[in-house]
């Protein structure tokens, strides 16, 4: 069975256990699939009113985005699994011998490797998320404003976590020429979308204050 299919319960205790997958990668894409849902709900909320018919176009582009990124995060519960198995089993070869060492040495990079796929991926799956909140603080039902603040810290919670198990994993790889061009990759898209959803937070935070 998927791990996406999961009842909320049986998924929080399988990630409960000491089970290697789901791991703190799956974690990350379920609250990264929390955040952006509440993007999609603000859009449900907000389409079709009166008040906010100026930005119905906006509202729909958006919505689609919302869903399509849902989906593809929800995969990535599953997707992660299947690419940290590898590296799970790898930490558990012997390496006794001269020849295990290296064999176990060779294993592990690949799997460190593969184990950074879906990781890179959330990254940039949360950067695109936050940057829809970052437009429903401003033409979303003023209603869901709290769900907005909700969305964007689920997004910058998964963002940071991606980020994490790239840094795990990649704190163990020989191959500095991958190591670098993951850096490259990653840590501007983390850095900025921090930053927005910080600023977005800020705009719900004043819009809630009196
Ligand atoms: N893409 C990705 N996704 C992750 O979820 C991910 C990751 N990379 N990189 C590393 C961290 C850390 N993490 C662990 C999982 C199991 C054990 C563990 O100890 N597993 C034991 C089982 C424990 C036991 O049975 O006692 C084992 O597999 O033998 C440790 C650490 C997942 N992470």
């Amino acid at each position: 069975m998927k791990l996406a299919d999961k009842t909320c319960n049986e998924f929080v205790n399988e990630l409960a256990s000491k089970n290697p997958v789901p791991g703190g990668g799956g974690a990350a894409a379920l609250v990264g699939a929390i955040g952006v849902a509440l993007s999609s709900m603000v859009c449900n909320l907000t389409t079709g009113k009166k008040k906010y018919a100026q930005f119905e176009d906006d509202i729909q582009d958006i919505l689609k985005k919302a869903q399509e990124l849902q989906n593809s995060l929800m995969q990535m519960i599953d997707e992660d699994a299947e690419n940290f198995l590898p590296l799970s089993k790898a930490y558990g070869m012997p390496k006794g011998t001269e020849q295990e060492r290296k064999l176990k040495e060779e294993t592990l990079e690949k799997a460190l490797k593969q184990a950074c796929e879906v990781p890179i991926k959330i990254v940039k799956a949360c950067y695109d998320a936050i940057k829809l909140h970052a437009e429903l603080v401003d033409k979303g039902s003023r209603l869901a404003i709290s769900d907005v603040g909700v969305g964007v810290q689920c997004l910058r919670a998964a963002i940071i976590s991606g980020q994490l198990n790239i840094v795990i994993n990649i704190n163990s790889i020989k191959d500095s020429v991958y190591v670098d061009r993951i850096k490259k990759e990653v840590m501007p898209l983390v850095k900025e979308g921090v930053n927005l959803a910080d600023k977005v937070y800020e705009k719900v935070e004043q819009i809630l204050s009196r």
